[in-house]
């Protein structure tokens, strides 16, 4: 298990701060609310997600890029949900992609901040101790940081089919032992990932994978099963499931 506890006093270390990008739509969720804000045991996920990152002692900022329409909802809705003292929110509006809203995070970051780390609203039950053995990678001298796990199905690679459902050639099967599967949050030196922003353009899947870009070593730490991303229907009814395991076995 990571201990932040550990680690410098607060003056010796960087300062630690959560862009949490928010305002994408859900639409492989189906129709309804921005995904962010739809519920989990009662709760809009954002707030878990929010929640999440608030429980490591090393953050003490966090930034939530909020649905463009939505950013006056979402301040009141997090002005509802208390936070431990030592933790600030900002909440901004995002923008149409999830490379801009994480951009734009950045962008109303402080000075004060050395690392930062990036984490989807899409995964509100990340587990305190993977958000700890990122920031402790970073704090240890890594310059981006992902938590990773090990994949249970085999890969193929294809040649995409121009139509849905029409057979697809497979071109190659990876090794699936060198395959990781990554999560959030990612963490970072801050200067990296903002040169990253500010370089790296066409599509990305996440902001390691810019940083890869750069030529810059990316680290992977084991992260967890319960950090799932919330994309479908059926992660729903999982997230579900997890969640009231928690609140069953430790009155959360
Ligand atoms: N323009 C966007 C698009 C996505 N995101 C955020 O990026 C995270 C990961 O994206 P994903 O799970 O794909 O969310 P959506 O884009 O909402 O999902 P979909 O592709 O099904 O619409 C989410 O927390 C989402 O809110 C964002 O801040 N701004
Ligand atoms: C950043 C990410 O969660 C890492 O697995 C993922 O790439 C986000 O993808 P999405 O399609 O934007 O949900």
């Amino acid at each position: 298990m990571s201990d932040v506890s550990s680690a410098p006093p607060a003056a010796e270390a960087a300062r630690t701060a959560v862009v949490i990008p928010a305002a994408g739509r859900g639409v492989r969720l189906g129709p309804g609310a921005p995904k962010a804000l739809r519920t989990l045991g009662g709760v809009p996920m954002l707030v878990h997600a929010v929640h999440a990152m608030a429980a490591s002692r090393a953050v003490s900022l966090v930034v939530v890029v909020a649905p463009p329409e939505g950013a006056a909802e979402v301040k009141s809705l997090l002005d509802g949900h208390a936070l431990p003292e030592r933790t600030d929110v900002l909440v901004v509006p995002g923008g149409d992609t999830r490379q801009e809203s994480v951009r734009l995070g950045l962008d109303v970051l402080p000075p004060e901040f050395g690392i930062v780390l990036v984490h989807d609203a899409a995964r509100p039950l990340v587990p305190v101790d993977t958000v700890d053995a990122v920031i402790d990678a970073v704090r240890e001298g890594a310059v981006a940081v992902v938590p990773g796990l090990a994949l249970a199905d085999t890969v193929k690679e294809v040649e995409p089919a121009a139509v849905p459902g029409d057979p697809e050639p497979v071109l190659a099967t990876p090794e699936r032992a060198r395959l990781r599967a990554v999560q959030t949050p990612q963490g970072f030196d801050r200067a990296t990932l903002v040169r990253a922003h500010e370089t790296v353009t066409g599509a990305v899947t996440d902001d390691a994978g810019m940083v890869e870009q750069l030529g810059e070593q990316v680290v992977v730490v084991p992260g967890h099963e319960e950090a799932f991303k919330v994309t479908r229907p059926l992660d729903l009814v999982l997230a579900e499931a997890v969640l009231a395991r928690r609140r069953l076995n430790d009155g959360f």
